[in-house]
C-alpha cells in the first residue's frame, strides 16, 4: 500500500475481497485493440471521446442494473462511446471476468479491466486491452506496469493527487487517469482533475475518471485537458432500471457539438448548457 490516507469502509473491504479472489491460471497474452486510435477515431469523427462503463452497482450507486452486460455495452457504443470499461469485481460491483470476455467478444473498441488488481497474478484472471492499476493500492508500480505490458495490456494508471502523478510518471506510465472520486469519503470532485492535470506532460494520455454527469462536465473536464473521459454511474443511470443507455451516452459524446447540445437541450427539456 503506498499511503497511509485514511479509507472508506467500503474501499476497505473491497480490498479485503480483492485479497482474497484468486488469480487466473497460467499466464495471459492480449493481441490488444489501441486506446490512442480509438480516441484519435472519437475526435476525428466529432464525438467526445469518452469511456463508457458497464457498472452493475457501486458502493455509492442508488441501485442496481440487472440488464445483460452485453447489451448494455453495446447500447454505449452506439452512442458514440470510443471503449469500453467493465467492473470486473464482483463482491461490490455486481461485476465479473465473464461478462467482460462477453463484452469485448461483442463490441470492436478497446475494453478496460476495471478491479481491483493488488499484484501481479491479479493480471491473468480475464483478457482485456487495457487493465487499470491503481497507485495508491499497489506497493512495486513500475514492475505491475512492466508485467502488464508484457502481458500485452496498455495500463490505466489512476492517481488522486499529484504526488501520485509523480509516481504514475516515474513507473512510465503512459495512460494515467486521475480519478475525482476521493478515497476516504468517496465523494466526487472535478476541482481534483483541475488540479492535477496541470503537471501532466503533454505526451500522456489523460482520463479524468469519475463524477462527470452532464454535457456541462464534459467540456469543463475537455477544458481542463482531459483527453477522454471514464463515465459510469451517469450512463448506467442506477436509481432508474430502464434509464435508456445509448441515449445517456450520446448525451456525453456529442457535448462539444454546439447543434446536438441544443438540440439535446430542447428534447430533453433541459436548462444546463
Ligand atoms: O463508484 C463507486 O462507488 C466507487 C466506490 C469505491 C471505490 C471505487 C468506486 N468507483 C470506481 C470508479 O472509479 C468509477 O466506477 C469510475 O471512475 C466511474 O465513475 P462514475 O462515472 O462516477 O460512476
Amino acid at each position: 500500500m503506498n499511503s497511509d490516507t485514511e479509507l472508506a469502509p467500503a474501499v476497505e473491504s473491497i480490498l479485503e475481497a480483492a485479497r482474497e479472489r484468486s488469480g487466473g491460471e497460467g499466464v495471459v497474452d492480449v493481441d490488444a485493440r489501441s486506446l490512442s486510435d480509438a480516441l484519435a477515431d472519437a475526435e476525428a469523427e466529432g464525438r467526445v471521446p469518452v469511456i463508457a462503463e458497464v457498472k452493475p452497482t457501486s458502493p455509492t450507486a442508488a441501485g442496481t442494473r440487472a440488464d445483460d452486460p452485453v447489451e448494455l455495452a453495446r447500447a454505449m457504443v452506439d452512442g458514440g462511446a470510443a471503449a469500453i470499461s467493465v467492473l470486473t469485481e464482483p463482491t461490490h460491483f455486481g461485476g465479473s471476468p465473464e461478462a467482460l470476455s462477453r463484452i469485448r467478444a461483442a463490441v470492436d473498441v478497446p475494453v478496460l479491466r476495471k478491479d481491483f488488481v493488488l499484484e501481479e497474478a491479479g493480471m491473468d484472471v480475464v483478457e482485456a486491452d487495457l487493465l487499470l492499476l491503481i497507485v495508491r493500492f499497489v506497493d512495486d508500480l513500475e514492475a505491475l506496469v512492466t508485467a502488464a505490458r508484457e502481458r500485452g495490456f496498455q495500463p490505466l494508471v489512476e492517481v488522486h493527487d499529484r504526488a501520485e502523478l509523480e509516481t504514475a510518471l516515474e513507473a512510465g506510465a503512459e495512460i494515467i487517469g486521475v480519478n475525482n472520486r476521493d478515497l476516504a469519503r468517496l465523494e466526487v470532485d472535478l476541482e481534483t482533475f483541475e488540479s492535477v492535470a496541470p503537471e501532466a506532460p503533454d505526451d500522456v494520455t489523460l482520463i479524468a475518471e469519475s463524477g462527470v454527469s452532464s454535457p456541462a462536465d464534459v467540456r469543463r473536464m475537455r477544458e481542463a485537458g482531459a483527453d477522454a473521459l471514464l463515465v459510469g454511474s451517469a450512463i448506467m443511470d442506477h436509481g432508474a432500471g430502464d434509464s435508456d443507455v445509448t441515449a445517456n451516452t450520446r448525451r456525453l459524446t456529442r457535448a462539444e457539438s454546439s447543434t446536438t447540445t441544443e438540440t439535446t437541450r430542447a428534447h430533453d427539456g433541459e436548462t444546463q448548457t
